[in-house]
């Protein structure tokens, strides 16, 4: 049996993971963390502590997972990583120097993973867009989220910026050429990696995003949609399921995909 905490347990994310851990044989629910949980007090099936810190102190836990806010989750790991707790992160917003010097608090043997995005056609959509790369001057990258999102742009349209950028090995040549018309800056989106990253939020969606490639006469647009929270849930599973038998830092869920 591996036994979980869920920090952010009554939020969006959180509770979802919630049901999933408690629906699967081989997982147990510790407890769950979060200062705000109406949700997990009113149901008081499982204890809900308002910091990890308390929570490491009031039981033991294998896994602490995360999908809180991009200003909590460093905090977080700083006490649950020392402890020798192994930690499947969602929570967006971290950069990659920030991973690996959380990663180095952990003793020997525990894992820090994350993953920016755990459905399993978010991460071929970026395969796909790794291996389209080389062969596009021009790659666009469009993310649209539900408007309650703390953040901008997406995990996910970071790491596949990232991605498109390593494949290519150049910068976009489309974006600053154009004259800005005064007050609409920004009109050509962020420049991330070199890739240009426009954010859209809306009612509507949950997360989507393209990436948009261009060369002569031709365009090749990569599309993926998660409609429910429900597509993340085997991903983060499966990092929890794998944790265990990882070490130092992990990022991306490719890395447990068969
Ligand atoms: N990697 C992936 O596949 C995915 C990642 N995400 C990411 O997960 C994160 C959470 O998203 P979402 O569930 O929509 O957000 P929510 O705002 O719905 O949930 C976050 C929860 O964390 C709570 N919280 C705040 N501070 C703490 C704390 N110190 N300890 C524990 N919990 C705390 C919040 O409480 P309060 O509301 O009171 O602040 C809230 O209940 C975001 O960064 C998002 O980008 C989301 C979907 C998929
Ligand atoms: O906040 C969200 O909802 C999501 N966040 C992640 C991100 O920033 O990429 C993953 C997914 O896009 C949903």
């Amino acid at each position: 049996m591996i036994t979980v905490a869920v920090a952010g347990c009554a939020g969006r994310m959180g509770s979802a993971v919630v049901d999933a851990v408690k629906a699967a044989d081989d997982l147990e629910l510790v407890c769950g963390i979060d200062p705000s949980c109406p949700r997990s007090s009113e149901e008081g099936a499982y204890p809900v502590h308002s910091s990890v810190q308390d929570a490491i102190d009031a039981a033991d836990f294998d896994v602490l997972v995360d999908f809180t806010r991009p200003d909590v989750v460093e905090g977080n790991l700083r006490v649950a990583l020392p402890a020798g707790v192994d930690c499947v992160v969602g929570t967006t917003g971290l950069s990659d120097e920030t991973l690996a010097e959380l990663a180095a608090l952990a003793p020997a043997g525990t894992c820090l993973f994350y993953a920016p995005n755990f459905t399993t056609g978010a991460v071929l959509m970026m395969e796909f867009a790794k291996a389209a790369a080389p062969y596009f001057p021009e790659a666009e990258v469009i993310e649209m989220h539900h408007c309650k999102k703390l953040d901008a742009p997406s995990g996910t349209a970071v790491r596949t910026a990232a991605l498109i950028s390593e494949a290519r090995g150049r910068d976009s040549a489309a974006p600053g050429k154009e004259t800005e018309i005064a007050g609409a800056e920004g009109a050509r989106g962020a420049l991330v990696s070199g890739v240009p990253v426009h954010s859209v939020r809306s009612m509507g969606f949950v997360a989507s995003q393209e990436a948009v490639f261009g060369s002569l006469g031709q365009t090749l647009t990569i599309r993926h949609d998660s409609w429910d929270r429900t597509s993340y849930m085997p991903g983060v599973l499966l990092g929890i399921r794998s944790v265990g038998e990882r070490d130092g830092l992990i990022v991306g869920l490719e890395n447990f995909m068969a």
